[in-house]
């Protein structure tokens, strides 16, 4: 199986903050990945990691057969930040198809391509609106559209559901099952231990270590709970008192 993303003790500090501590991971081709982990656990640093995008204290990082940081290799990665970066004086639609267009999609395909990822994050009644018009949600919802217009095989996606009602959530869960079926391979983290009970493996981050790297049902069985809510309380309980001895 070809592996995706391999990062090799990767080290980062911010001051004392030792917020990566030798964290060595492999993801393979067509897994649905979940990170999850406490706030300020290190999540969006690990993924700055992968993406080649903050400089490290020590390791290595491979995405899709390259030495990270490689700028090319980034047009291969469907990427959905935490923090919105869209343009508020244009329309959503305008947004869409700029970004679209810079990952060089033809006309013919972005159109087709905004009409779909725009029904997927229901914005299609919205699209001729400026951003800067638009609230919290909506703007999560233009990213991760604009993150879903590109056939990239990997997608890395950052808090996507955040400020996103239940429905579509379902909604967007099911657009990423689908893309998974289809081979891609997805890393998404959340605060929302419910929706993440469907992925082929799941991460759990904490204090700069990977706490936690298996199967739902494995870690279910493994910490005798019967949700992904009580793994995360349980595994961090271990982890502290394991710890602290
Ligand atoms: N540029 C930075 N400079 C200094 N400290 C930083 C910087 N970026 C992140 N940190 C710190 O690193 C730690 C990890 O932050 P990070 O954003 O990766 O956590 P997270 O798990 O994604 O949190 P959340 O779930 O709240 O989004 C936090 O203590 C944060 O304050």
């Amino acid at each position: 199986m070809e592996k995706v993303i391999e990062l090799k003790n990767v080290d980062k500090h911010f001051g004392t903050n030792h917020v990566l501590n030798k964290i060595s991971l492999t993801i393979n081709s067509g897994q649905l990945v979940g990170l999850i982990g406490p706030s300020g656990a290190g999540k969006s640093t690990l993924i700055a990691a992968m993406l080649g995008m903050l400089r490290l204290d020590g390791g290595q990082v491979r995405l899709l057969n390259s030495d990270m940081p490689n700028r090319s290799a980034l047009q291969n990665i469907g990427y959905m930040a935490q923090n919105d970066a869209l343009y508020g004086n244009l329309t959503g639609l305008e947004n869409l198809s700029f970004f679209g267009k810079l990952m060089g999609l033809s006309r013919s395909v972005l159109t087709d391509k905004i009409h779909l990822v725009s029904q997927t994050v229901d914005l299609q009644d919205h699209l001729d609106l400026r951003v800067n018009q638009y609230s919290g949600g909506m703007k999560r919802r233009l990213s991760l559209a604009i993150a879903l217009l590109s056939d990239a095989p990997l997608l890395i996606l950052d808090e996507p559901t955040v400020g996103i009602d239940p429905e579509l959530r379902i909604k967007i869960w099911q657009e990423l099952d689908k893309l998974h079926q289809q081979g891609k391979t997805v890393l998404i983290t959340t605060h929302v231990m419910s929706e993440i009970e469907t992925v082929d493996r799941l991460l759990m981050l904490r204090d700069g270590h990977i706490i936690a790297d298996n199967t739902p049902t494995f870690l279910e069985k493994q910490y005798q709970v019967t949700n992904i809510e009580s793994v995360f309380i349980k595994a961090g309980e271990r982890y502290e008192n394991n710890s602290h001895i």
